[in-house]
């Protein structure tokens, strides 16, 4: 029996506007009304890996009378290429697509920012509305208007602030995710879970296993609050001048690991072990608890997700971590816990410090 959607609101992008993020199960019905009488035509960007979902779509767009297109890009960061998105404003262009006219995505957090950013700089901005299909996405990627593509320098390296005008997280699509796609996924949930809502750590300590089963009404619990922490901070702070870096709590090591590893490993899996890192840099320098620091590798690893990388690699991923875009001129800087629910910036006053705490997690 589905259960009603849930609505959440995201404020602050524009004075005076907001957008919805609706949680629940079939929704695509929604969609027209949300996209708005003026638009006429509509591209819907998908994976190859998700054809099926992106054509259903799309006809149910042509339903409403829509003009309705799709484009297919190449599976997971694959896609999140400057030639991916030639490729998608190649469509545009040849299709005759109008600032009036709306891109909508569907698929993980890679298409969500391959079609945000296509949706940012095609005619400078147009309407765009998110179908995230993976776990990750709907608690993430999806809200919050961050878009972006890699570049062979690093992660999300190139991309514009360009809030959705909805989101439609349907928990009908985690059905066919990949048990390992939404056991990644959790590692934000988590993330979020540590910065701001400690009853996301309960819940998942309380059955792990059950956090997992995409059906349990304790699954559906972790995607609202987790998007709720998201919507709560990117309301106050789209284009991150303040809080919105606790978002990026344990991400200044995953990026770098997932360039070293050349997008290869899951984001969320490198997020884990980030996570783990940052619980160790807190401990050592004295602002997170050993209680906090431990729970972090418990809680990660009672999913099975990873808390510890290649000792091989570290003068690489320093180099990755350099270009963090916390960084602030040669100073790194990291978000560390004071303790749950209260995230601070730390700024590395010596990088042997971090080499330090990376040793305790190093393979
Ligand atoms: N913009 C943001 O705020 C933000 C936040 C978090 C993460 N991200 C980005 O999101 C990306 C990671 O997202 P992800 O973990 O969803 O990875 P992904 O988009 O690569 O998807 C993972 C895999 O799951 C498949 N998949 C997705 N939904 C499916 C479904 N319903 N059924 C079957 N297969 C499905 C995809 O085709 C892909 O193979 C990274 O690039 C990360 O940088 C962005
Ligand atoms: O929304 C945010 O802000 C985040 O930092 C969420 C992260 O989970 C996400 O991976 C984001 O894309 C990272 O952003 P970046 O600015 O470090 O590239
Ligand atoms: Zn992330």
């Amino acid at each position: 029996m589905p259960i009603a959607p849930t609505t959440m609101k995201v404020t602050g992008s524009t004075p005076g506007e907001s957008y919805p993020v609706l949680v629940g199960n079939g929704l695509l019905g929604q969609l027209p009304e949300l996209l708005g009488p003026a638009v006429k035509k509509v591209l819907v960007i998908h994976p190859r890996a998700l054809r099926a979902t992106g054509d259903v779509v799309r006809d149910e767009l042509a339903k409403s009378g829509l003009e309705a297109l799709t484009a297919e890009i190449p599976d997971a960061e694959e896609g999140k290429h400057i030639q991916v998105a030639s490729f998608c404003w190649e469509v545009l262009g040849k299709n005759d697509f109008t600032r009036s006219d709306a891109v909508i995505s569907v698929g993980g957090g890679a298409v969500t920012d391959l079609a945000g950013f296509v949706a940012a700089t095609w005619l400078r901005g147009v309407k765009v509305i998110h179908i995230p299909t993976s776990l990750l996405a709907m608690v993430d990627a999806a809200v919050g208007g961050k878009t972006g593509i890699n570049t062979a320098e690093g992660k999300n390296l190139v991309g514009a602030f360009h809030p959705p005008a909805a989101v439609l997280a349907d928990m009908d699509a985690l059905a066919t995710l990949p048990k390992n796609e939404l056991v990644t996924g959790m590692a934000e949930v988590i993330k979020c879970g540590f910065i701001a809502d400690e009853r996301i750590l309960e819940l998942i300590e309380e059955d792990p296993q059950d956090a997992i089963n995409p059906t349990s009404d304790r699954l559906r619990e972790l995607v609202e609050r987790t998007i709720a922490v998201k919507v709560e901070v990117v309301s106050r702070d789209l284009k991150e001048a303040g809080d919105r870096e606790f978002l990026n709590y344990g991400h200044t090591l995953a990026h770098a690991i997932e360039l070293s590893e050349r997008y290869q490993m899951r984001h969320g899996a490198a997020v884990s072990i980030g996570l783990a890192f940052a619980a160790e840099l807190g401990r050592s320098v004295g602002y997170t608890s050993d209680a906090v620091a431990d729970r972090h590798v418990a809680i990660l690893k009672s999913l099975g997700l990873p808390t510890t990388y290649r000792n091989d690699r570290w003068s690489a991923l320093l180099d990755g971590m350099k270009r963090d875009k916390k960084a602030r001129g040669n100073q790194l800087r990291f978000v560390v816990l004071e303790d749950i629910g209260k995230p601070r910036i730390y700024e590395v006053p010596d990088n042997s410090l971090l080499f330090a705490a990376y040793q305790e997690i190093g393979e």
